[in-house]
């Protein structure tokens, strides 16, 4: 997987090279490269944005810095690269959105500020590649790095050979449309809280049954709207 971010902050990025991803650029399977947009402009002041046509407060982010930038990244004309604008006005990121992101041989992140970037980037971009807005969330953030930081997280986890044990990425919250079951360790007694007996019986059956019984009343209590109605667990 080849993962490009256009940023007005790169080294924000930097951070993509400690642990688990750093492991699996070294290994080669994501390559992650950071482009700053300022490197695409051509006054003495690196200027990416503008006043805003139409009035209002903040700033729009230039057009012509991101066409050359997303240009010198997927060419001229069309491309089989999934373009990822993080926004609010996006569609919701879920843990599906993180596996198809997973499945993608190629993946541009735009990163934008102030006000967001000129529209008719994403309407251009849109004639010669697919093109989706995500939201991590209904909230406004200062920009797109964090939103970005985020879903490389959780996409670039999901590409085989990048988790040691996949088995581990199985039984995780929304894997199976539920939260997650409560995990324990050593000692069996800690500050007088027990573990649940059922998880020191040895009995898997029971340990299985017990920890899907927690999934459904975790979800119940805590986002009883993935508990749709035709799930059988649901009752
Ligand atoms: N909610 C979001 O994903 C977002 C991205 C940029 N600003 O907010």
């Amino acid at each position: 997987m080849r993962i490009d971010i256009v940023t007005i902050f790169p080294s924000f990025f930097d951070v993509l090279d400690l642990s688990l991803l750093g492991k699996a650029r070294q290994a080669g399977l994501i390559e992650v490269a950071a482009h700053d947009l300022r490197d695409f402009t051509h006054d003495r002041h690196r200027t990416v944005d503008d006043t805003p046509y139409g009035g209002g407060a903040g700033m729009v982010m230039k057009p012509a810095p991101w066409g050359e930038a997303l240009d010198s990244i997927v060419g001229a004309g069309e491309s089989d690269a999934l373009l990822v604008v993080p926004s609010p006005a996006g569609e919701p990121f879920t843990q599906a959105t993180a596996r198809e992101l997973a499945a993608e041989q190629h993946v541009v992140f735009a990163c934008g500020r102030y006000e967001g970037i000129d529209q008719r980037v994403v309407d251009h971009y849109a004639t010669r590649m697919r093109v989706r807005l995500i939201s991590l969330g209904d909230y406004v953030l200062n920009g797109g790095e964090v939103a970005v930081m985020a879903m490389i997280e959780a996409a670039g986890r999901l590409v085989p050979g990048v988790v040691g044990n996949p088995e581990s990425l199985v039984e995780e919250s929304h894997e199976d449309g539920l939260l997650e079951y409560p995990s324990y360790t050593k000692p069996a007694v800690w500050r007088g809280l027990e573990v649940p007996s059922v998880l020191l019986s040895g009995h898997h059956g029971r340990v299985a049954e017990w920890r899907h019984e927690q999934q459904v009343e975790r979800t119940r209590r805590v986002r009883p709207e993935l508990l749709d109605d035709d799930r059988p667990d649901a009752t």
